[in-house]
């Protein structure tokens, strides 16, 4: 990503907001501490933690977490609405998200206001918040739909009232990289001073793409969700943010990537949402090795077959003997359950191997290795090793 690297990009996580607005999701005040704790331990910078206008019950679990005098900057989402902000003033956060809707589409159809009520409500909200000392974004709802020139005029007069960022919200996830890019940089040199957070939905499976492009546009802050929670497909999934701009942008955000599957795990059983095996990033078996030639290749140096090591984020490599497997992979499937083969014997051992896999629809385990090892090969008692 060119210059890119010597950029800073800050992570807002909406675990705790869009997260828990994934249909039928609900943390527990106790889920809402643990996941915070968590993110702020790994050193995310940003958590939008809640909607302090849905009521006694929100506000209280925000106050919770205001009092764990977390390092990473509390921020809750409201309406550009001044009692929303009051709420959030009476829960002590010192930031707040004040969203607008920006498309014709939602101004006429929605909000039933127009354009010229979104810049006068957006005056009145900003100024009402900066007066009282608050850190804050303006959020742009469906600002991929929105007329650019509108935009960056809601964007100077944001600037000019003193707003710390804009957020450019992709809302229904329709944009490509491409578009996402351009809007983006467009918006950057409209108003440069004022910093801009991509905040993208996955209806199209690109909002980790998207939230790239973003950045490469001019962004210096992403919106994330751990394990990709939130409205419809979801957002841009933290752990797969991180490790995009680490390993393809060359781009450090300053989170510890090693406890990136814990955290997917922890939210996984707080939204009760299963974290599927092949997740990109932070799935199970993400560093599983079956197939001959991929194995032979992780034997003789992991970066064969590997874009990052398992380790960096948590997770354990597997080789694991099944219906692709080759000689080399079978040889250090027994080694692994402390049976030593020869190349000879593990091509004997293959075409078993292959047949039980392709009936059981799965890898061999342990156990099935070694009684295949008896019956084929001989003994128990040859050649085990200590293990
Ligand atoms: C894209 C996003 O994710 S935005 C975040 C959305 N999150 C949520 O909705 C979760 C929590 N929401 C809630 O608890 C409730 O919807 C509340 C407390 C925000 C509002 O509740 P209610 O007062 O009962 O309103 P309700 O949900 O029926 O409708 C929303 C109202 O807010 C208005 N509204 C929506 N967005 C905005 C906005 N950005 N600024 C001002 N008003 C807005 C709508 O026009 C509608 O007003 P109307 O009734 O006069 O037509
Ligand atoms: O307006 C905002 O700040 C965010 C709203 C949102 O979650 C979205 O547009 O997808």
């Amino acid at each position: 990503m060119g210059d890119s690297a010597k950029k800073t990009v800050r992570i807002g996580d909406t675990t705790l907001r869009d997260g828990e607005q994934t249909a039928g999701v609900v943390f527990s005040a106790k889920e809402k501490v643990a996941i915070a704790r968590a993110l702020d331990a790994m050193g995310v910078h940003e958590l939008e933690c809640g909607i302090p206008a849905m009521g006694a019950e929100e506000r209280a679990s925000i106050r919770a977490l205001v009092n764990l005098g977390l390092n990473a900057r509390l921020i809750t989402w409201n309406r550009a609405l001044i009692p929303d902000i009051e709420a959030s003033l009476s829960c002590g956060v010192g930031a707040v998200d004040l969203s607008l809707s920006v498309s014709d589409i939602m101004i006429e159809n929605k909000i039933n206001k127009s354009r010229d009520w979104v810049k006068e409500q957006l005056k009145r909200s900003l100024g009402f918040a900066k007066d009282h000392g608050l850190y804050v974004c303006v959020g742009g709802e469906d600002a991929s739909r929105a007329d650019l020139g509108f935009l960056s005029e809601l964007m100077g007069i944001a600037h000019g009232l003193g707003a710390d960022r804009f957020r450019f919200c992709d809302t229904l996830g329709i944009l490509d990289p491409f578009a996402m890019y351009e809007k983006v940089a467009t918006l950057t040199a409209a108003v440069p001073g004022l910093e801009i957070e991509v905040h993208t939905h996955n209806d199209l499976g690109l909002a980790t793409a998207n939230a790239l492009a973003g950045i490469r546009g001019g962004a210096t802050y992403i919106s994330t969700t751990v394990n990709g929670l939130g409205e419809r497909a979801g957002n841009a999934a933290l752990e797969e943010v991180v490790m995009a701009l680490k390993v393809a942008c060359g781009i450090d955000v300053g989170v510890d990537t090693r406890k990136l599957s814990a955290v997917s795990r922890l939210v996984g059983k707080a939204s009760n949402r299963d974290v599927p095996a092949w997740k990109a990033v932070v799935g199970e078996r993400v560093f599983s090795h079956e197939s001959g030639l991929h194995t032979d290749g992780v034997l003789k140096n992991p970066a064969n077959y590997e874009g990052f090591p398992p380790e960096a984020v948590g997770l354990t490599r597997y080789i694991v003997a099944g219906k692709h497997s080759g000689t080399n992979g079978i040889v250090e499937s027994y080694r692994q359950i402390g049976i030593e083969v020869s190349r000879d014997e593990a091509q004997s051992l293959m075409a078993t191997v292959r047949a039980t896999a392709q009936r059981l629809k799965r890898p061999l385990g342990a156990e099935e290795l070694a009684n295949l090892y008896r019956r084929l090969l001989g003994s128990d008692t040859c050649r085990l090793s200590a293990a």
